[in-house]
């Protein structure tokens, strides 16, 4: 089978440091694959790069086997969606839930948008009610959601998540980590999600790869970390850190 992503040799330099060097990894179609690694890892400057928001300097990405130019199309955000830490960074705060949801289906010429929106603010469990407010008279786990919905409207194939719960409260973190497993079954989506949480990680991901200094370190199955085969100390060092881990213990 195709892989959904596949990465290989990445670098990305800003002036003369190398943020990000020669990661690789694939992952399959309905997969959730994970990034983890302390802050400064580089783990969203890999996911910036696949979404065309960092220069690539070196190696190639592919999207269902076919490999993408530097530059983005419009066909390609269609298939691939980023949802960020901060929900107000994709959030215009004078325009409403509405708008910010027929925004996307306005650029990519799709119609039929009330009975979209609707569907959308449904799927991530918030009602018509939301439609006509403006973020700012949300709670953080609903303007999340918002980011969500917004990212799945266009029907992608692969959603890049970036710390996606991590401005979150721990209870609000929970029922938005398990909003994004329920839609990702439903959909059968692939993700990629970012976190510098081991516990998170492992909850969403099958597979994951642990990053240090720009670099790979390890690649892993969450099976492999339940059973704690794990080969670097860097990475046992991100288990005691982790308070998921530290509960369990
Ligand atoms: N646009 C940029 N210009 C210069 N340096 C950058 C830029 N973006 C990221 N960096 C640097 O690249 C390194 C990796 O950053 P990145 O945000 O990818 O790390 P991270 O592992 O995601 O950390 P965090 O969890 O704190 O977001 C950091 O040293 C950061 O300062």
């Amino acid at each position: 089978m195709t892989d959904a992503l596949a990465i290989k040799g990445l670098a990305v330099v800003f002036d003369d440091f190398r943020a990000v060097d020669g990661v690789s990894f694939s992952v399959r179609e309905g997969e959730s694959f994970g990034l983890v690694g302390e802050s400064g890892s580089g783990k969203s400057t890999v996911l910036r790069a696949v979404a065309g928001l960092a220069p690539i300097a070196d190696g190639t990405i592919s999207i269902g086997g076919e490999t993408i130019s530097h530059a983005r199309s419009k066909s390609f955000y269609r298939r691939v969606q980023m949802v960020f830490q901060d929900p107000y960074g994709s959030l215009h705060p004078r325009h409403t839930i509405d708008r910010a949801l027929a925004e996307p289906l306005a650029v990519h010429g799709i119609g039929d948008a009330e009975r979209r929106i609707l569907k959308a603010l449904d799927e991530v469990g918030l009602g018509k009610g939301f439609r006509f407010r403006y973020p700012h008279q949300l709670s953080g786990g609903q303007r999340q959601r918002v980011a969500i919905a917004r990212a799945l409207i266009l029907e992608p194939s692969i959603l890049l998540l970036d710390e996606p719960t991590s401005a979150l409260d721990a209870s609000v973190q929970a029922e938005v980590l398990n909003l994004l497993e329920d839609i990702r079954r439903e959909r059968g989506l692939t993700y990629v999600l970012v976190s510098h949480d081991l516990a998170v990680v492992t909850h969403m991901c099958e597979r994951l790869l642990v990053m240090q200094h720009g670099r790979p370190v390890e690649l892993l199955t969450s099976a492999d970390l339940a059973a704690r085969r794990i080969e670097t100390a860097y990475t046992r060092e991100l288990m005691v850190a982790s308070q998921g881990f530290r509960r369990e213990a």
